[in-house]
């Protein structure tokens, strides 16, 4: 899967010890981090008069370390400090800094440039009353907000907020991603996210959903090589429509419909037919659940078939039990409502309880909202980068549901299927623009495509 890697902080602990391990020290990375804030500060705000809170952990010593490099290059710069540092890399950064560095207090004067150095995955608890007063104080004032690997205030693995935040309009991460980078509530106040190379290895069990890589044309290839997605209809036939001409715009190579009554307004190419043969071995993939309600028969057809399946909406709720996706081959595309009717109040965080609804089912799971994440039972998860918020509007599930369907049915497996999915979802979203409804967003899937 392409797309940035994103550690949880115990991962990224790991990862920085086999770092240190492997011959590089501390200060080395805290270097490498100090210097590419730096730079990215001078890249995205100029040489403008610039101030940065420092914490007493390594977040602060990335902070002093970009301040030195700043300071170099003729950057006007502040240093105020809540601590004296308290790691021995945070506090030999400090010592490596010539300048003054100031206590953080009421008397403190904003800066054009404003850098957030105070906590990063090291935070736990909310700030203290004081230093939260002068952060938004200070953030407020400032023309630019930068927060150094992630905004103080932030719960790193969970993107929770411990209170109100600044909105920050950048963020630079060191050597991955953070999950709360794209969680929500934490995600739009990061601002964009630039991802600083601290010679850190990764790994990729996590990732920010990229670009996605289709399978060519086949120049020999007809209809059912490209691929067959057999969608069956229920009490909504809107629904299951969107969700066919979805997957047709998303280059399947045939897409019908079992109904028992035509559906109105449907492109001539998807063909509408009122039997249902699921054992048919040039279905590429089923896509049940749109707009299906209370038909549960439906669902129990799907299920017996032996193709792939994306499985939508009402089919979610008609599951009852995860345990019957079970060598389903399932994607399953729930919002919060039929997450929790299918997998009842999970603990943890948003990733924790899909990789866990995914595990129990078996299913790829698409969990979606604001902040869309896609997991798979061997523990990959596939965090959305931030999707347009005019996407919440009646019928885009249908037009995800569709999508998936159609990347299954052109041969990707079911996890990377469905990353594609919401990637393309998410994009087709920006380009089919704020006054979009469903219907559009189905037409703009092309464009999207043209985007690969
Ligand atoms: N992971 C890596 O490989 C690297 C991480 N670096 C930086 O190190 C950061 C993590 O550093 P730390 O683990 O030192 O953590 P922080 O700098 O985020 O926090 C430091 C300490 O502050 C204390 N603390 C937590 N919440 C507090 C609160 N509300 N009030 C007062 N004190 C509080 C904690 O005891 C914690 O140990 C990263 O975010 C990143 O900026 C870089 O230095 C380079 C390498
Ligand atoms: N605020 C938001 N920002 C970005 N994407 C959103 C937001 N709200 C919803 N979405 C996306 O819109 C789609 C809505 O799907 P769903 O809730 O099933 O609606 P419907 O059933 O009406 O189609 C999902 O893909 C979801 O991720
Ligand atoms: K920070």
């Amino acid at each position: 899967m392409s797309g940035r890697p994103i550690l949880a902080t115990q991962a990224m602990r790991a990862a920085e010890q086999a770092a240190i391990d492997g011959g590089t020290p501390i200060e080395t990375l805290m270097e490498r981090a100090g210097a590419a804030l730096a730079e990215a500060i001078i890249r995205y705000a100029g040489p403008q008069p610039t101030l940065l809170l420092c914490g007493p952990g390594n977040n602060g010593g990335d902070g002093y370390v970009a301040a030195r490099h700043l300071a170099g290059r003729g950057v006007p710069v502040r240093v105020a400090a809540i601590a004296e540092p308290t790691t021995d890399a945070a506090k030999a950064a400090r010592a490596a800094y010539e300048g003054a560095v100031e206590p953080l207090g009421d008397s403190m004067a904003p800066a054009k440039v404003m850098v957030d150095c105070l906590f990063g995955t090291g935070l736990k608890r909310p700030l203290d009353g004081d230093v939260h007063a002068q952060l938004v104080r200070l953030g407020e004032a400032a023309g630019l907000r930068i927060a150094c690997d992630l905004p103080s205030g932030v719960d790193s693995d969970s993107g929770a907020l411990f209170g109100p935040v600044p909105n920050f309009d950048m963020t630079v991460a060191f050597g991955a991603l953070k999950p709360a980078h794209r969680l929500m509530p934490a995600m739009p106040a990061c601002g964009r996210v630039v991802l600083a190379d601290i010679g850190i290895d990764t790994g990729t069990d996590w990732v920010e959903i990229g670009p996605p890589q289709l399978p060519g044309l086949d120049p020999a290839g007809h209809k059912y090589t490209r691929g067959l997605v057999h969608c069956l209809a229920g009490k909504m036939p809107g629904a299951i429509a969107l969700a066919a001409m979805a997957a047709a715009r998303s280059g399947a190579g045939y897409v019908r419909i079992s109904t028992s009554r035509p559906i109105d307004g449907l492109p001539a190419a998807i063909a509408q037919i009122d039997t249902a043969d699921m054992s048919d071995e040039r279905i590429g993939c089923i896509l049940v659940g749109s707009g299906m309600g209370d038909i549960p028969q439906v669902l129990t057809l799907a299920l017996t078939s032996k193709a792939p399946k994306v499985i939508d909406a009402d089919g979610i709720g008609a599951l009852g039990e995860p345990e019957r996706l079970k060598g389903q081959n399932a994607i399953i595309t729930p919002h919060a409502g039929e997450f929790e009717t299918l997998f009842g109040t999970l603990p943890g965080n948003k990733v924790e309880q899909a990789l866990e609804a995914s595990r129990r089912s078996g299913a790829v799971v698409i969990y979606k909202g604001p902040d869309t994440l896609v997991a798979s039972p061997d523990g990959r998860a596939g965090f959305a980068p931030p999707a347009p918020a005019w996407l919440a509007s009646a019928g885009t599930g249908d037009v995800l549901a569709g999508i998936a369907a159609a990347m299954v049915a052109r041969g990707l497996p079911a996890f990377e299927a469905a990353c594609a999915s919401v990637w393309l979802h998410g994009r087709a979203g920006e380009l089919a623009g704020p006054h979009m409804v469903a219907d559009d967003l189905a037409a703009a899937i092309p464009s999207a495509l043209d985007l690969l």
